[in-house]
């Protein structure tokens, strides 16, 4: 799939500083990727859905040296497409090569500072497959590679999904309670006439992970574990990096200074300090960080104070447990061993308890 590139990526010396929680940043930051003329994508956020990826998409952009985000595309909504170029995902445009890929990014500047694109699809690590079409497509030059992949706790998760993409596929007359029970329900059967259970990372890959309409993939995008485990199989973990969604929003400064040092780059001159962010509602933002805020969740459509019954909350707490036990493990293993994370280190912090409880 990819064309003949201008430029082989060349490796250079980490600038930034080495986040402190981590001891294993990739080896050798590379310069910016050139492929037909124009500054090809390195840094992948690749996801999960609904867990702040557009939040966090703006903050890199605006706050990490060198960062580059895709120039509108005519006829495209344009506060969508710069940020997600759903190039992987959708076969349409893969069929279109890495020429059309990279031909949404700025063109090459010879002499320029290392500039990196980014491509914020969250349905990268949402598809199978999709870990090892970038492995193929980035042939030459996977070591430039940075995959970022930010998670909440699933249960909020949902609740977020049912808020967007269930509002916008229509999630028909159910509300939120009634559509996670029959959501719950479906599953089930269906695990089970798959001779799996609801505990299994299998059912993500398997024909369960999308119910049928109106309730689609809401719950199996919650399953963490096997999805960054397809991206640990193609590409090594110190190319990976994990956020947590309640880190980010608690310490952003760190979180981002961290992702920087990541990058291999420090934090853009003259950016404004970012600190902590409050939760949503929790506290009163002034003018200027209403507007930050309000531009970082241009893609959401937040359900603002919706709640579940508790009932219905416990139901996915007890359904997801297993999940977040999952991702703890894989986090833990070997394979997973280099992987950067930010704010909190598998090893040492991060819990299941504190990514269901929200404060992770
Ligand atoms: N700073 C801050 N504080 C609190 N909440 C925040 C913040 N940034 C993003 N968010 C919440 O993240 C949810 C949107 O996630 P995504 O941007 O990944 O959505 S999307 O997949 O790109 O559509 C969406 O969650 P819900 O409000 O629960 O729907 C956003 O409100």
């Amino acid at each position: 799939q990819t064309g003949p590139s201008n430029a082989q990526a060349a490796l250079g010396t980490p600038t930034g500083s080495a986040a402190s929680r981590n001891r294993h940043l990739p080896m050798g930051v590379p310069a910016s990727l050139c492929l037909h003329g124009h500054v090809a994508p390195t840094i992948l956020l690749v996801g999960a859905q609904k867990c702040g990826s557009s939040s966090l998409w703006f903050d890199l952009v605006t706050q990490v040296e060198g960062t580059l985000k895709a120039r509108p595309t005519p006829g495209l909504e344009p506060g969508y497409f710069v940020k997600e170029q759903h190039f992987f995902d959708q076969d349409e445009r893969f069929r279109q090569g890495m020429a059309f890929y990279v031909s949404h990014y700025p063109t090459c500047t010879r002499g320029a500072r290392a500039r990196y694109a980014i491509d914020a699809t969250p349905e990268y690590l949402y598809f199978p497959g999709m870990a090892a079409r970038v492995h193929a497509a980035y042939i030459g030059h996977r070591r430039a590679l940075r995959v970022i992949v930010i998670v909440r706790n699933p249960t909020d998760r949902v609740l977020s999904w049912y808020g967007h993409i269930g509002a916008w596929r229509g999630h028909g007359n159910l509300s939120l309670d009634e559509f996670v029970h029959v959501s719950l329900r479906e599953l089930r059967a269906c695990a089970a006439s798959h001779g799996l259970t609801t505990e299994s990372d299998e059912l993500w890959a398997s024909p369960c992970r999308r119910l049928h309409p109106p309730l689609y993939d809401a719950l199996t995008g919650g399953l963490y574990a096997p999805q960054i485990a397809e991206w640990l199989r193609w590409f090594p973990a110190s190319q990976l990096a994990l956020v947590t969604f309640g880190g980010y929003i608690k310490r952003t400064g760190e979180v981002l200074h961290d992702l920087a040092a990541f990058i291999g780059q420090g934090r853009r001159s003259g950016a404004p300090a970012v600190h902590a962010r409050a939760q949503a509602g929790a506290s009163k933002p002034g003018a200027r960080q209403r507007q930050r805020l309000a531009a970082a969740h241009k893609n959401s459509w937040s359900m603002g104070q919706a709640v579940f019954n508790v009932t219905v909350r416990a139901a996915l707490t007890k359904f997801y447990w297993p999940h977040v036990d999952s991702l703890i493990a894989l986090l833990h293993r070997p394979v997973a061993e280099h992987m950067f994370s930010t704010p909190f280190s598998p090893a040492s912090a991060l819990t299941a308890r504190g990514l269901i409880d929200g404060t992770m």
